[in-house]
């Protein structure tokens, strides 16, 4: 009896002071927002005391449908306040939902925080992925740790080594291609997210150790734990994701997965490990890939042998540096599979409402890999450098990750010496206790940067550099689908050659219509909008109804 009073006693203190506590972050919150206009005189949307923002935003959110994913918010904001576009930056408080943030959609402001000064990552999203990875992978990482992992990686996604991964790659779309073939036969309508996300994590798998992971033939545990660590690892807002956080096994389940990923990559290490030591040949030797494994091997055995520890045989590999390796490892499949996925999901479906680009898309192929698409294939595989001559192709990638910015951009802590400022009016914003957005969607769709921005036009790609008369010619530092400056991403390269490549084997052989449920709601004029928390995905998995094309009165490649 006396132990259940003590018990209530202390529950009841707990939530008195978790209350307190609330309300304390609440008043210092509201506080802080209203200071910037009453003592920096910077402008801030309509805000009520227990509210914050939340009612302005609710309203926005409001004309989009509600699954649609926050990335959207700005755009529809500046709907509302129009006159906020030109101070380049606006305050959002929805705390306890968010934490307190600047969107930042004027480009030479967001490149004081990512290219002039690289600002660190946001602790918020940090703690995100701690119970991950640690905060041991590239992504979240920081100082000159990252700067370490980053230049051992780097030579891995350069465009040269990416070019002899080709041939591999092209094996991986074969299968790609041969389902939608299979799709275009029996007349099922296919979600290409599903497709698209498995064949991008047997092309990562590539880079990563050249082996084949053949996630899009079979069931790969490795893909089942990563897609469980994504789901476990959550943006503390929402009531179902304050649930997820506060799950009594949540740890137990990211551990298990975590030595399921583990699993399946230290024999992979261990056998290169072997291989280097044993042929005692460096990395990179003529023609041969850089794959992320080989080279970060390389530099920890340089390492342990500069420092007098030379390794001979993997079994002395300490476990710090496999654990770190296979952090990286996950993070890597993670950031780069449904973003790539997502991107090829939109430039298909863009394509598809755009006959007059499909058109020179198409021409374009014809002319630098041949009039036969079956040819395409074997042309690419004994000279991938073809795939760096498909300016019109990359233009059309280009413009889709404009109107469809996969990540919603960067998100850097605020600091006491650092301030925001609006260039034309000189007036400086405060960031200490505020984490900055580099708003992609908001910044992508300015009519001042981007005329007629919700037209797609890849045109605006091809003008040359040097020609800033021509009005599509893109504003410098505008177009930051994957970031700019140091921490922009390191799989940039990697998608521009595997999505050419993908629609090199396919955008000649089959045609492509949007399967959306009639009746299915729009987001700027389109069914296909991005959903989903962490990584936006295109509305309902990309239905998509495929049919073989006819060349020369017969059916393409069958
Ligand atoms: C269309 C596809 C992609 C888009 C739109 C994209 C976008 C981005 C963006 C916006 C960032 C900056 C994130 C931040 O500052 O928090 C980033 C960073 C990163 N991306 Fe990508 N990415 C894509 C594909 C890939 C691929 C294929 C890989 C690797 C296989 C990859 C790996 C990374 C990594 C490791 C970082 C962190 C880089 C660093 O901080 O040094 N991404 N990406």
């Amino acid at each position: 009896m006396f132990v259940a009073v003590v018990a209530l006693r202390a529950l009841w203190a707990l939530a008195l002071s978790g209350l307190a506590y609330f309300f304390f972050r609440l008043h210092q919150v509201r506080m802080r927002t209203r200071e910037l206009s009453t003592k920096y005189g910077v402008p801030i949307l309509p805000h009520s005391y227990f509210w914050g923002h939340l009612i302005v935003m609710g309203k926005a959110m409001s004309r989009i449908p509600g699954d649609a994913n926050g990335t959207l918010l700005m755009h529809f904001l500046l709907k509302d306040f129009p006159e906020f576009e030109e101070h380049g930056a606006v305050y959002i408080d929805s705390w306890p939902i968010v934490q307190p943030l600047v969107f930042v959609f004027n480009p030479e402001m967001i490149s004081t925080f990512t290219q002039i000064r690289s600002l660190p990552k946001s602790p918020d999203m940090r703690a995100e992925f701690r119970p991950w990875t640690k905060n041991l992978d590239l992504v979240t990482l920081e100082g000159p740790e990252w700067k370490r992992w980053r230049s051992i990686f780097n030579p891995s996604f350069s465009n040269k080594n990416l070019t002899s991964l080709a041939p591999a790659m092209l094996n991986e779309i074969r299968i790609f291609s041969d389902k939608l073939k299979a799709a275009a036969r029996s007349g099922e309508t296919v979600k290409l997210m599903d497709l698209a996300i498995d064949l991008t994590i047997d092309v990562i798998a590539l880079n990563i150790s050249g082996d084949r992971l053949n996630c899009q033939t079979t069931s790969q545990p490795l893909q089942k734990a990563l897609n469980n660590q994504i789901w476990w690892t959550c943006p503390r807002s929402t009531p179902v994701e304050i649930c997820k956080m506060l799950h009594p096994l949540r740890s137990l389940f990211i551990w298990n997965n975590n030595r399921t990923i583990k699993n399946h990559f230290v024999p992979i290490i261990q056998r290169l490990i072997n291989e280097q030591v044993g042929n005692n040949k460096g990395v990179g030797a003529a023609g041969e890939t850089k794959t992320i494994l080989a080279l970060a091997i390389q530099a920890y055995l340089a390492e342990q042998k500069e420092a007098g520890n030379p390794i001979t045989s993997a079994s002395q590999i300490d476990s710090a540096f496999l654990e770190r390796l296979t952090m990286h490892l996950g993070m890597l499949i993670f950031a780069g599979h449904d973003t790539t996925a997502t991107t090829l999901c939109y430039t298909v479906y863009m394509l598809s409402k755009h006959p007059e680009a499909l058109a020179a898309v198409r021409a374009e192929h014809t002319a630098i890999l041949g009039a036969d698409p079956a040819a395409a294939e074997a042309r690419i595989a004994a000279n991938p450098t073809l795939l760096n001559s498909l300016p019109h192709t990359a233009a059309v990638i280009k413009e889709t990750t404009r109107l469809f910015p996969a990540v919603g951009g960067s998100v850097r802590a605020g600091q006491p010496d650092f301030w925001l400022v609006d260039a034309k009016t000189g007036q400086r914003m405060p960031t200490e206790h505020w984490a900055l957005l580099s708003d992609h969607h908001t910044t992508h769709h300015r009519e001042s940067l981007w005329p007629r921005p919700l037209d797609f036009i890849p045109e605006r790609f091809l003008v040359r550099d040097g020609d800033e008369a021509n009005p599509l010619h893109p504003h410098k530092n505008a177009y930051r689908p994957f970031e700019l400056g140091p921490r922009g991403c390191i799989g940039l390269e990697l998608v521009q050659l595997e999505l050419k490549a993908i629609l090199a084997l396919t955008a000649r052989e089959m045609d492509f219509e949007g399967a959306f449920a009639p009746g299915s709601p729009e987001v700027l004029g389109h069914q296909a909008y991005h959903v989903g928390d962490i990584v936006a995905h295109p509305k309902d998995g990309m239905p998509m109804r495929v049919r073989l094309r006819k060349v020369g009165g017969r059916e393409v490649n069958i």
